[in-house]
């Protein structure tokens, strides 16, 4: 097994004596889960290894004979200014560690300071730093369009542009190692996304998911962090938590916004301190694996009515994604439909059904309080009763039915206030050339659902798109 080194830069330590950088980079493996740490014991060197990029942050010795901490410094902070440099002083030194401060240090801890300042100032760094390159990346995503691993997000069908920037925004977060808040009505494709993130990251052992609404807090924590044998009566065995099993992958906590305030606090302080303790046991066990959760509650609005800890909230929006409901991208609707139409014949051993050009209108005017969970229901229910030819409407009304709405009248794509009275009526070739256009936008730019919504066969909306394109190179 490949070890999944943490944080994806390195953390550099500088200091003449050997046995410091042994028992230091000992201590931010075992007490901070900081893997990824490499050792320089003669500053002249320093220089040269930053020139190779893979380093992040530095901790600088002030103490050092040829090439003292203090000139180390002004170098780095001149040549690589994006590298936050940890300045750590004897005590005889304050001084001049304030004075390091002043011409660009990031921070500085006295040597024998407790271990534990001194790792929580390193976590911090690399906190700050993990943000900052994710900032950048996210920035540079949305300029480009681009997406590195188009086919991870092959699952998720959709042709709206929000849903493309979601994309970019997941791959730009997916390495990192802070919590990812999904949020999203029920039925939009949280838990779709969250094994996305998954599959993207660095994480990608093994996916655990938990719901955890309705588990009381004794419960949570049983299931998060086990038990040792004995713990409380009827612990007979002991039992690993879920942290322990999800290793170095992903922990998905679904329906979070459900939480209970002493649950809360729990998974804060995991989050925070990146450690647990096992019921009934004094020794903690570190968390390797990387959380994501998801709701379909306001959380912000739970925040702010004191039903979710304000403190917990920040701290998992770091990456929040938030998946937009069915109803705002009304050119997913046709493309879904075929989607599943697809999915349920393979599955239900049936031949895809001819689907009346009604439907797609009926649908689309439709709010889907249920989101893509209850289009895929409707899909597959009708085509359980699937029989003829032609798919029948009727199941889907009558689903609609249930949820009390009323479809208009006369379903037509072409709607009243089309046209202003006071004004002179268009060209009819102009109507249809605008009609093509935009259903074929509606669409996602795919010809056969395109012809569907207007009610022509893809060979006819085909040749008009070639007679517009005609038209217009000669214009
Ligand atoms: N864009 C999509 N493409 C294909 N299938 C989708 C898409 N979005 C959702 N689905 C499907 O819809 C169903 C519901 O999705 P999912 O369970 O991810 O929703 P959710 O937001 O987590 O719901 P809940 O809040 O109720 O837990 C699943 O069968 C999922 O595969």
């Amino acid at each position: 097994m490949i070890e999944n080194l943490y944080p994806s830069f390195g953390v550099l330590l500088v200091d003449d004596e050997e046995a410091w950088l042994r028992s230091l980079s000992m201590t931010l493996g075992l007490s901070g889960g900081i893997s990824n740490v490499m050792r320089c014991s003669d500053s002249r060197q320093v220089m040269g290894i930053l020139e190779r990029g893979e380093i992040g942050l530095v901790l600088l010795d002030l103490n050092m004979p040829n090439l003292s901490g203090e000139e180390l410094l002004s170098h780095i902070v001149e040549q690589f200014p994006e590298i936050p440099v940890i300045i750590i002083s004897g005590l005889n030194q304050v001084e001049t560690a304030v004075e390091c401060m002043k011409r660009g240090g990031f921070d500085f801890f006295v040597k024998t300071v407790e271990e534990e300042r001194l790792v929580q100032g390193v976590q911090r760094a690399i906190r700050m730093i993990e943000l900052q390159r994710e900032n950048r990346e996210i920035q540079s995503r949305f300029l480009s369009d681009r997406l590195d691993h188009p086919e991870v997000f092959a699952d998720i069908v959709t042709v709206d542009p929000a849903m493309r920037s979601i994309f970019r925004y997941i791959e730009a977060v997916s390495k990192s190692s802070q919590p990812v808040l999904i949020t999203g009505e029920s039925g939009v494709g949280k838990e779709l996304v969250a094994r996305t993130i998954h599959r993207l990251s660095r994480h990608r052992e093994k996916l655990v998911s938990i719901n955890v609404a309705g588990l009381d807090d004794n419960v949570f924590s049983d299931t998060l962090f086990g038990h040792t044998r004995g713990a409380f009566t009827g612990a007979d065995l002991p039992r690993r938590g879920m942290i322990e099993l999800a290793a170095d992958g992903t922990l998905f906590l679904d329906e979070i916004g459900d939480l209970s305030i002493p649950s809360q606090v729990k998974l804060l302080r995991l989050l925070q301190e990146g450690e647990y303790f096992p019921l009934g046991s004094d020794l903690p066990k570190r968390m390797n694996a990387r959380v994501v959760v998801a709701t379909h509650r306001d959380l912000a609005g739970k925040q702010a009515g004191g039903q979710f800890r304000r403190d917990l909230y920040y701290r998992l929006c770091a990456h929040h994604v938030h998946i937009p409901p069915l109803r705002e991208r009304p050119a997913d609707i046709p493309v879904l439909l075929e989607h599943f139409l697809e999915q349920a014949a393979n599955e239900l051993g049936k031949k895809k059904p001819t689907v009346p050009k009604e439907l797609p209108v009926l649908l689309a005017n439709y709010p889907f309080p249920g989101n893509v969970r209850e289009l895929r229901s409707m899909v597959y229910d009708a085509m359980t009763l699937h029989e003829s030819r032609m798919l029948s409407m009727d199941s889907f009304k009558r689903a609609m039915d249930k949820q009390g709405f009323r479809p208009p009248e006369r379903v037509s794509p072409a709607g009243a206030g089309v046209f202003v009275p006071s004004e002179p009526l268009p060209p009819l070739h102009e109507i249809i050339d605008l009609l093509v256009l935009e259903a074929l936008q509606r669409a996602g730019g795919n010809q056969s659902i395109a012809a569907r919504l207007i009610g022509v066969s893809q060979p006819a909306l085909s040749k008009r798109l070639k007679k517009l394109g005609t038209r217009e190179d000669a214009e």
